[in-house]
């Protein structure tokens, strides 16, 4: 049986699942995509290959291993784009919640059943049909539990709304002992540098009680003044519009001191080392373009506490 202990974003992980770049099935057509970030490199014809994804990705997997973290792949599918495992599941305690996902993305969750096997079956929860939810935007985080999530009229408007209110509630019902906190974010299916497509798009929380943030990602800017106040000013990294683009916020915590970034992320990076943080560099700009880096390549099944 395979363990699941999430309670956080950053106690020393354990085991996690990390997602492949193993036949991506080329270059989509515009018809089939669904992020504008992706949309953006296949209109200029800068869509990344599969052989700079998988060195990339290979280069992340060789960084969890040097930290002795388990490192479980999923089962590669033909012609499937599965770079972003965050999405398609995640673990809440010791409670695995396959949700409903982008039913472009549906298919991906046959690449973790052999490990879905190995859980608990007790603690694997589906969600209600009409209640969907990415692990994008979902973070435990001590005694709460962060959603990014869309209202109705936002969700059933874009591609790129993912998570919505019966969603949330789903979560809220299934774990009484968390205060669960909803956020809105902003959302463009065109204009990449508009859209906060998962919260972990334009907010994570780092270290024990830091975090990186884009108060453009936030619908609703007290949503983004009651996290700088909750986590304090000092203890948030405010980072760019541009900054957002190039996904500055979605660094992966391997412990509370050790943060995985892409190699390009100077100003971040500095920033991160000034305040105690040992950074792992990778080089992760070309699955960057599909709109999504290191949090969003990984699903964690168990940290340590
Ligand atoms: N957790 C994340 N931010 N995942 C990014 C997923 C990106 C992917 N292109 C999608 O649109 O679904």
């Amino acid at each position: 049986m395979i363990e699941l202990m999430i309670k956080d974003e950053t106690a020393p992980l354990r085991t996690v699942v990390l997602g492949t770049a193993k036949s991506l099935g080329g270059t989509p057509d515009l018809a089939h995509v669904y992020d504008p970030k992706s949309r953006e490199h296949i209109i200029d014809g800068t869509f990344p290959v599969e052989e700079d994804l998988i060195r990339e990705n290979e280069a992340f997997k060789a960084a969890l291993e040097k930290y002795h973290v388990t490192v479980y792949r999923p089962d590669v599918l033909e012609n499937t784009n599965q770079v972003y495992a965050r999405d398609i599941g995640f673990v809440i305690e010791d409670k695995f919640i396959l949700p409903n996902i982008i039913t472009d993305r549906e298919h991906e969750k046959s690449g973790i059943a052999y490990l879905v096997e190995q859980f608990n079956q007790e603690n694997v929860f589906l969600m209600p049909e009409d209640a969907y939810a990415e692990g994008g935007d979902v973070m435990p985080w001590k005694d709460r539990i962060f959603v990014g999530y869309s209202k109705d009229k936002d969700f059933n408007k874009y591609k790129v709304s993912r998570t919505n209110q019966k969603g949330l509630d789903f979560i809220e019902q299934n774990f009484p002992n968390y205060e669960v906190i909803g956020f809105e974010l902003k959302k463009s299916d065109t204009d990449a540098r508009a859209n906060a497509l998962h919260l972990d798009c334009c907010f994570q929380p780092i270290g024990h009680n830091q975090c990186i943030i884009y108060k453009g990602g936030f619908k609703n800017v007290t949503d983004y003044e009651w996290l700088v106040k909750e986590f304090g000013k000092e203890n948030c990294i405010e980072i760019t519009k541009e900054e957002m683009y190039h996904m500055n916020s979605n660094v992966f915590s391997i412990s509370p001191e050790v943060i995985v970034s892409e190699a390009r992320f100077d100003r971040l990076n500095a920033e991160l080392e000034a305040r105690g943080f040992t950074v792992e560099r990778i080089p992760y700009a070309e699955i960057s373009k599909m709109e999504g880096l290191f949090r969003c390549s990984t699903l964690p099944l168990q940290r340590s506490y």
